[in-house]
């Protein structure tokens, strides 16, 4: 028999309310032996809880939802209890007592996917939404917990197996000297769910809105990087002084500015022929940054920083003039400039990010979708009946991936383990 499982699913005591929730085949039971009752399916009622040995335990309000329409799929409990340490631990004792196993993280969310009550590209949205820090964030993820994804991929899985069963008839009754025994319109059916997915795949992935849009800022040592770099968070996070080579290691800060996820960093000054064993590691981590940057703050000397770096003037207040044409100029000293860069920024990011509210692909739902993609793409309806099967099973395969009616131990795992315990 499948255990029934328990855990404190609101945050940690102390606090107003706790809410212990029980999924399994034992939640009734277990309900029945602490109240001495089961109350009516879905409503509220307030109720005392005892021990086994007739302790009371708390004055609670309970919930009774029979499987399978809850959100584990199975029969499920609710105990809002006073939010004491004491009290929770308490009952979670009674619970323990009476057989039932405390969750494992991500066990409700793992069941409910298990029982077919979400699929797994809205338990991923459900994970990316429960570590939702800015507004952005909450957006994006919303849009997949709420199946946006799911729904797409269905209907486009529908659209392959139609186009799967008109090949099946090609193959059952073509006549073998007729190359064009597809229904007229079959290969444009093949072409417009190509593009359909490659739309989905030209979007914004949701990893930099997770990680954050990555800036950062070189240039040569005294350049005013850490400066600006504290600026930018209104913060001082870096040191900074008139001593060329101040910043060695990469310093980085997160911070959300209008609900967009940034990810600042500050790096080692550059330049050539470092006596300083330090100070070349730090400009070889500086390299690195500027390689793996989302966009680039370039301090230095016009036209020496990377392709599609801002070229920006640093210490305007003290009248420096370096670049004939910078992008900004801007002052940490005084502040000058500072907001229009935080606007320009902003106005970047949310182009470069998903749009808020539009489901945005990671990098594994990215990858499967190629697939499907490239099967779809590659079908010639001159070829072989036989190898246009093929390619609309693989393509049917890769949406099956996506949405988890094929997948492995291992991925599920690694998706679950992200919730947290009670979830
Ligand atoms: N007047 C003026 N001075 C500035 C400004 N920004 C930075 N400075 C000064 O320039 C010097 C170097 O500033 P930092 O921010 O440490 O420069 P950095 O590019 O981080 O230097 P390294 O880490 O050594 O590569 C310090 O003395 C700052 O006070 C500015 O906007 N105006
Ligand atoms: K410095
Ligand atoms: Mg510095």
């Amino acid at each position: 028999m499948i255990d029934t499982i328990f855990a404190l699913s609101s945050g940690a005591p102390p606090a107003a309310i706790a809410v212990v929730r029980i999924s399994g085949p034992r939640a009734r039971d277990v309900l029945a032996a602490l109240s001495g009752k089961v109350p009516q399916a879905r409503r509220a009622v307030a109720t005392p809880l005892y021990s086994t040995a007739g302790d009371l335990l708390d004055r609670a309000l309970v919930l009774w939802l029979p499987g399978p329409g809850t959100a584990t799929g199975e029969d499920t409990v609710e105990l809002h209890l006073h939010g004491g340490r004491a009290v929770v631990s308490a009952v979670e004792a009674a619970l323990a007592e009476a057989g039932l196993r405390r969750a494992q993280p991500g066990e409700f969310t793992r069941r409910a996917f298990a029982n077919g009550r979400i699929d797994l590209a809205e338990a991923e949205g459900l994970a990316d939404l429960l570590e939702a820090e800015t507004e952005l964030q909450r957006r994006a993820a919303m849009a997949l917990a709420s199946g946006a994804l799911s729904r797409t991929v269905d209907d486009w899985r529908e659209r392959v197996l139609g186009l799967s069963a008109l090949v099946e008839a090609v193959l059952d009754f073509g006549d073998e000297d007729d190359v064009n025994g597809f229904p007229g319109d079959f290969g444009s059916r093949v072409d417009t769910l190509a593009e359909d997915i490659a739309e989905w795949l030209a979007r914004p992935r949701s990893e930099p809105l997770k990680a954050g849009f990555r800036v950062v800022l070189a240039g040569p040592p005294n350049a005013g990087k850490s400066s600006l770099f504290n600026a930018l968070l209104e913060n001082e996070a870096a040191i900074v002084s008139p001593i060329a080579g101040t910043t060695r290691d990469i310093i980085e800060r997160s911070v959300a500015i209008d609900g967009v996820p940034f990810t600042f960093v500050d790096t080692a000054g550059l330049h050539d022929g470092s006596e300083d064993a330090i100070e070349r590691e730090g400009i070889g981590r500086a390299q690195a940054a500027m390689c793996n940057a989302d966009l680039v703050l370039w301090l230095g000397p016009e036209g020496q920083g990377p392709d599609d770096a801002w070229e920006i003037e640093s210490k305007a207040d003290a009248g420096h003039a370096t670049k004939a044409s910078p992008r900004l100029r801007v002052s940490a000293s005084d502040g000058f400039g500072i907001g229009e860069l935080k606007r320009q920024l902003i106005e970047h990011a949310r182009t470069c990010l998903p749009k808020p509210g539009e489901g945005a692909l990671n990098s594994r739902q990215h990858a499967i979708l190629q697939d499907a993609y490239e099967a779809l793409h590659g079908i010639d309806i001159q070829r072989d009946a036989l190898i246009v099967a093929e390619q609309l099973r693989s393509a049917r395969v890769a949406f099956d991936r996506l949405t988890g009616r094929a997948t492995t131990e291992d991925m599920l795992d690694a998706l679950f383990g992200r919730f947290c315990i009670g979830k």
